[in-house]
């Protein structure tokens, strides 16, 4: 080696989807702490620009007047995997992208073209820049954002699963209310034209209904290990 420094290792691309309560947040949270990688949640994107539309007044059941203003809020998302941020405008909306009222609502702007065009060049962009490589968590991120990503995962697990763990979540929420909510949402992300929630064809497809979170993350880390290593 020259100068006898170090080889540097080439960055890696991981790219996880899967629908709501899936695991993919703490998942890929985790697996990018533990390799030293960056990490974006597309998904506090998506909410962060429906939060400024249902902010600013905007009629979401009009996705003319959605497209109109899509290039219109500046959203940040810090990637640091043991502190993400997101802001729109300079505003910190981490915690107001939450509500119930946006979840409600972020399927209607995520479908609409203009926004995800957007959203989607933000993300390649953040990809990019990674020095050391990206976990990205979305729906989309194996079949449009990064369909060259070097790993492709898709989490799934059962509605029961995924509506007790975001019931738990959300302290005191019904779980027959959570679990249609949930059920409704991923049909309307999987309908949508654009880029709807898909598996990659290339995707390795994880089923994490039996599996407790650490097993997930071992899992991934494995899987980015034997990537890195050739295999
Ligand atoms: N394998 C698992 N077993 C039990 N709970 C899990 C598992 N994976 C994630 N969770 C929990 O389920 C909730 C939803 O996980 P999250 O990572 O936000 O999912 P997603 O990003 O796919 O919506 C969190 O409270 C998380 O701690
Ligand atoms: N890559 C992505 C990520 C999220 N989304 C949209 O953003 C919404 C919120 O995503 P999220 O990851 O925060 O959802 P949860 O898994 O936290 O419930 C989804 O229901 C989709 O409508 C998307 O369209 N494409």
């Amino acid at each position: 080696m020259e100068n006898g420094a170090a080889p540097t290792a080439k960055p890696v691309i991981v790219a996880i989807d899967g629908p709501s309560g899936t695991g993919k947040s703490s998942t890929s949270k985790a697996v990018a702490a533990q390799l030293g990688l960056s990490y974006l949640d597309t998904g506090a994107q998506y909410r962060a620009i429906t939060w400024w539309m249902v902010t600013n007044g905007i009629d979401l059941e009009d996705p003319t007047a959605i497209a109109a203003v899509a290039g219109k809020p500046e959203i940040v998302s810090g990637t640091d995997p043991a502190a993400p941020t997101i802001t729109v405008d300079g505003v910190d909306v981490a915690g107001p992208i939450r509500t119930q009222e946006v979840t409600s609502k972020v399927s209607a702007v995520s479908a609409v073209p203009e926004v995800r065009t957007r959203i989607t060049e933000l993300q390649r962009s953040l990809a990019a820049g990674a020095e050391q490589g990206i976990v990205v968590e979305g729906r989309d991120i194996g079949t449009t954002v990064l369909p060259d990503a070097d790993l492709k995962i898709f989490l799934t697990a059962s509605p029961e699963a995924r509506a007790a763990r975001r019931s738990g979540e959300l302290k005191g929420a019904d779980l027959h209310t959570t679990r249609e909510a949930l059920i409704k949402r991923d049909a309307a992300d999987s309908s949508r034209k654009t880029s709807p929630l898909a598996k990659a064809d290339d995707a390795v497809e994880v089923d994490t209904t039996e599996l407790t979170l650490a097993q997930v993350i071992e899992c991934v880390v494995t899987l980015v290990e034997e990537k890195r290593a050739g295999k």
